[in-house]
């Protein structure tokens, strides 16, 4: 029989930045930013086991994560600590978004545990509070605690949503790991681009500025890129290494991925206009 102590899987999908602008600097360094972000359908899932002796505990660590430092074992604390809860949680992640691929797993693995938190140990936060709390664990929870396409503005903080059409999206992986940091402080980073004032969802007016410098520092982002283009218009997503081009069926995307050369990496994905855990948080 079914109790709330047994295991509870719950998904956590890839975001891609349509487009991504660098607007501005803010005096502690960090670059602000204009991008629409998209939920799509790859995921990793989540997998959760409530306990009523407080304490948290990741079953699976990744390789090079502690776990301590992983981000569902960090928000499940961030919320115990925040609420005063007195139960605990038991965490396995099982891992299919690209680690540092620029498609926010570890951020929205994040988010996933604080909604789903939400609702297990009934703890009834506002939204918005979630995605206040969530913004300081990494840049991109807060659009997934948002749960829908946005236009993200400021450091991934301030959202407007956007209907975007459904489309079929091809992603690639290239094999490289990409330094946020390292990218963010280039000199040859464009950080001027200019403000607009309603997102654009033609890729003739928009870029992803960090693609150009993750291209430099590591040619395999461009040759993705490259052949991707033979098929459609193909950009990087958020910091990279991963890039992608839309489509207007599954098989259009499905004979690009017949055709992928052996020594690449990709997946097909649909867009979610929904997070599936959008119910567990009301605004
Ligand atoms: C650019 C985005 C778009 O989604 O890339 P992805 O992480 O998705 O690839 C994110 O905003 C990335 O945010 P986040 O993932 O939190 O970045 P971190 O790795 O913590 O940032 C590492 C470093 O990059 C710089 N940084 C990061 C974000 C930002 N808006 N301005 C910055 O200058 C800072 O020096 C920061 O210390
Ligand atoms: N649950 C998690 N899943 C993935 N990465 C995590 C997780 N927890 C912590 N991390 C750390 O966050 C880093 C960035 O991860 P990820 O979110 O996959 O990249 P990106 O922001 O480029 O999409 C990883 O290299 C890893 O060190």
């Amino acid at each position: 029989m079914s109790n709330s102590h047994d295991w509870q899987d719950f998904p956590a999908p890839a975001k891609l930045n349509l487009f991504l602008h660098i607007v501005g600097r803010r005096s502690d360094g960090y670059h602000l930013l204009q991008s629409v972000f998209q939920l799509i359908d790859l995921a990793d899932t989540i997998s959760l086991r409530i306990n009523e002796d407080g304490a948290i505990q990741h079953l699976n660590p990744l390789p090079g994560v502690p776990a301590e430092s992983d981000l569902t074992v960090r928000a499940a604390r961030l919320l115990q600590k925040e609420t005063g809860c007195s139960k605990g949680v038991d965490i396995r992640v099982e891992k299919r978004l690209p680690m540092g691929g620029g498609v926010g797993g570890g951020s929205s693995d994040a988010a996933t545990v604080m909604l789903a938190l939400n609702r297990l140990w009934q703890l009834n936060m506002p939204r918005s509070r979630l995605m206040e709390l969530g913004l300081s664990l990494g840049a991109d929870v807060p659009f997934f605690i948002f749960g829908e396409s946005a236009f993200v503005e400021g450091i991934g903080e301030i959202m407007t949503p956007v209907a975007t059409p459904d489309v079929d999206f091809v992603v690639l992986h290239p094999q490289v790991h990409v330094s946020t940091p390292q990218i963010f402080s280039d000199p040859d980073l464009t950080r001027n681009t200019p403000p607009i004032k309603v997102p654009h969802l033609s890729s003739a007016t928009t870029q992803n500025d960090l693609e150009y410098v993750a291209c430099k520092n590591h040619p395999e982002i461009r040759e993705n890129i490259t052949w991707l283009s033979q098929y459609a218009n193909a950009r990087m997503t958020g910091s990279g290494s991963c890039v992608f081009a839309s489509f207007s069926s599954p098989n259009e995307a499905n004979r690009v991925i017949y055709d992928l050369p052996k020594n690449m990496t990709g997946y097909v994905a649909r867009s979610l206009s929904k997070h599936p855990l959008h119910e567990f948080a009301e605004f």
